[in-house]
């Protein structure tokens, strides 16, 4: 099981700040989409030259054109790129290629995908690397989660990896961990911590026993 460092509400600045506090408890930092729709891919391209042994995930939640969106993530150095799991099965396929063209790997985020279960196994057998459930802010702040939706996923998932996001803290990170995700994507769980350092090593030592 690995952990995602997802950083929203920082400019670049701020996320190599960040990251420079916890990179040692981290396998992936994942550049948000606030922050890309802020910074452009110049933030993925400036976290990766500043961090060139932790893999940079662009959550450019690609909607079209698969194929060019990713190509430009990855030459600015993201290794994973994400596309919604709501978006046409060409955008998908279209990513899946160039991304194998780059060396890199696709995550596709099943926010607000209401068949999830039927989804799941389509996007699955168009030959994604991750799968991710996802409880975006406006379902955090109606007090939603997506542990339940994990399990559904895991349930029918036979080729991916999948993955969790969406307002996982310490609090709940261990039920989160039983649940069996490859890996585990912590935003605000970490940054928004008094002690982000010692969040991030709580966070990783029950991810690493799982
Ligand atoms: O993808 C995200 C969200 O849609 C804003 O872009 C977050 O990175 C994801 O939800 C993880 O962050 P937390 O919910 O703060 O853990």
């Amino acid at each position: 099981m690995e952990l995602q460092l997802a950083l929203d509400l920082v400019d670049i600045t701020g996320a190599k700040e960040v990251v420079a506090e916890v990179a040692e408890y981290i396998d992936i930092v994942e550049i948000g989409t606030p922050v890309i729709i802020n910074e452009g891919l110049h933030a993925v391209k400036a976290v990766k030259e500043a961090f060139p042994n932790l893999t940079v995930l662009a959550d450019l939640k690609v909607m079209d054109a698969g194929g060019y969106e990713v190509m430009k993530a990855a030459e600015a150095g993201a290794g994973i790129v994400t596309i919604l799991g709501v978006a046409d099965d060409l955008t998908i396929s279209g990513a899946v290629a160039e991304a194998k063209k780059q060396g890199a790997r696709i995550l596709v985020d099943m926010i607000n995908v209401k068949n999830l279960a039927e989804r799941a196994k389509e996007v699955d057998a168009l030959g994604v690397d991750f799968i991710c459930v996802h409880s975006g802010y406006d379902h955090q702040a109606a007090g939603m989660n997506s542990f339940e939706d994990l399990r559904t996923i895991k349930g029918v998932v036979k080729q991916a990896k999948t993955a969790i996001a969406g307002g996982i803290k310490l609090d709940t990170i261990a039920e989160v961990v039983s649940a069996g995700p490859d890996l585990v994507i912590v935003g605000g769980g970490i940054t928004g911590a008094d002690d982000r350092k010692a969040a991030a090593a709580e966070i990783q030592k029950l991810v690493r026993q799982a």
